[in-house]
């Protein structure tokens, strides 16, 4: 593996064979067969923390399956095809992540997928409730400003509802600020650390440039037009792909990061802190992105969102108003159904 993140994940795993408490861990990827699934549970075959990677989708999992199971790493891969076998895809999992669902296509917000993604969603989260309630879950599918809390009120229908187990996956934009930021600095975008908080789409995505590690001086309309490109940066790739759907690649990765952060926490390490969009009490939004710290159980503490100097402040004036009509909207729906 050659990025950073994975590379570090591995030496870690190593470490963490001799010395945690919990060994086997079990990662089921659901959608795995879609064009984010497929390089995510390729980056996850290469990781030595997972004992058994789940791929479970409605097609094609048992060529996924066979494919993956050929590479010479120690996890044995399984393949679950249809929602007939979905249950026993999730049975156990510690980790599951969820990229299942339409991805949009140019001229598309990622609320015009709600109507479909929403009931894959819903009835995802119900299957983990059933056949893995203590497991971590991070939900991909769009929108994902929505689809948290469709998971988390479904689970909460099921009476198994754990808010510290359900997470956003929002690493793709803390991966594109960090390269971007990087690139503008002239700095290695593997050494910035920049905090995306708030949700996941437009105004709601709220990079913390005056929190970047190390720390970065661009003038006020670089910083604006940096802020900008962050939140429009799903659509730059949805207008490039051209109809062929939206950041897959980029996701899978940030995907595995977040995945392996989970695990890494979940096998005692310490200090392994990750953005995600979860159920939160940190601003008037009942869900809220901010960088978490994680451990065995989930989030073991919710660090905040810091000191937000005046432009900040107006991105975050701007995003709660949004926030609050999405995470209604995903409540509604499973009120209703
Ligand atoms: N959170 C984020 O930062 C990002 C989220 N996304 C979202 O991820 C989702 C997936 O995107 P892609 O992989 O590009 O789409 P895709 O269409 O290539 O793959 C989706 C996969 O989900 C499967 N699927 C559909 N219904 C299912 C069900 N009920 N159970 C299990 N699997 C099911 C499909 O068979 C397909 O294999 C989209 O909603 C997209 O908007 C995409 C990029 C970034
Ligand atoms: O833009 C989209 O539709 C997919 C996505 O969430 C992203 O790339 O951030």
């Amino acid at each position: 593996m050659f990025s950073r993140v994975l590379r570090t994940a591995a030496h870690q795993g190593a470490k963490s064979f001799s010395t945690s408490q919990q060994n086997n861990v079990k990662v089921a990827v659901c959608g795995a067969s879609g064009g984010i699934g497929q390089p995510l549970s390729l980056l996850l075959k290469q990781s030595p923390l997972i004992t058994e990677l789940s791929l479970y989708d409605i097609v094609h999992t048992p060529g996924v399956a066979a494919d993956l199971s050929h590479i010479d790493t120690a996890s044995k891969v399984v393949g679950y095809n249809g929602p007939e076998n979905l249950e026993k895809a999730l049975k156990d999992a510690d980790v599951v992540i969820i990229p299942a669902g339409v991805p949009r296509k140019p001229g598309m917000t990622r609320d015009d997928l709600f109507n479909t993604n929403a009931s894959i969603v819903r009835d995802l989260a119900i299957a983990c409730g059933k056949a893995c309630p203590k497991a971590l879950v991070g939900i991909i599918s769009n929108p994902v400003n929505s689809t948290v809390p469709i998971a988390s009120e479904a689970l909460a229908k099921l009476g198994v509802l754990d808010p510290k187990r359900i997470f956003g996956v929002s690493t793709l934009d803390v991966v594109r600020a960090n390269a971007f930021i990087g690139e503008a600095a002239g700095v290695d975008p593997a050494k910035v650390n920049l905090p995306v908080i708030g949700g996941h789409s437009g105004v709601t995505i709220m990079p913390l440039l005056s929190q970047c590690k190390p720390a970065v001086n661009f003038p006020a309309d670089k910083v604006k037009a940096l802020t900008e490109r962050i939140q429009e940066a799903g659509t730059e790739v949805v207008k490039a792909k051209a109809g062929a759907g939206s950041a897959t690649l980029s996701m899978a990765y940030a995907g595995a990061r977040f995945a392996i952060s989970l695990i890494r926490a979940i096998k005692g390490e310490q200090n392994v802190v990750e953005c995600a969009y979860v159920r939160s009490d940190v601003t008037e939004a009942k869900y809220f992105s901010t960088p978490l710290l994680l451990g065995k159980n989930g989030i073991e503490k919710n660090l905040g969102i810091g000191s937000l100097n005046a432009f900040e402040q107006e991105l975050l004036a701007k995003a709660i108003p949004e926030l609050k009509k999405n995470i209604q909207t995903g409540e509604d729906f499973i009120n209703k159904n």
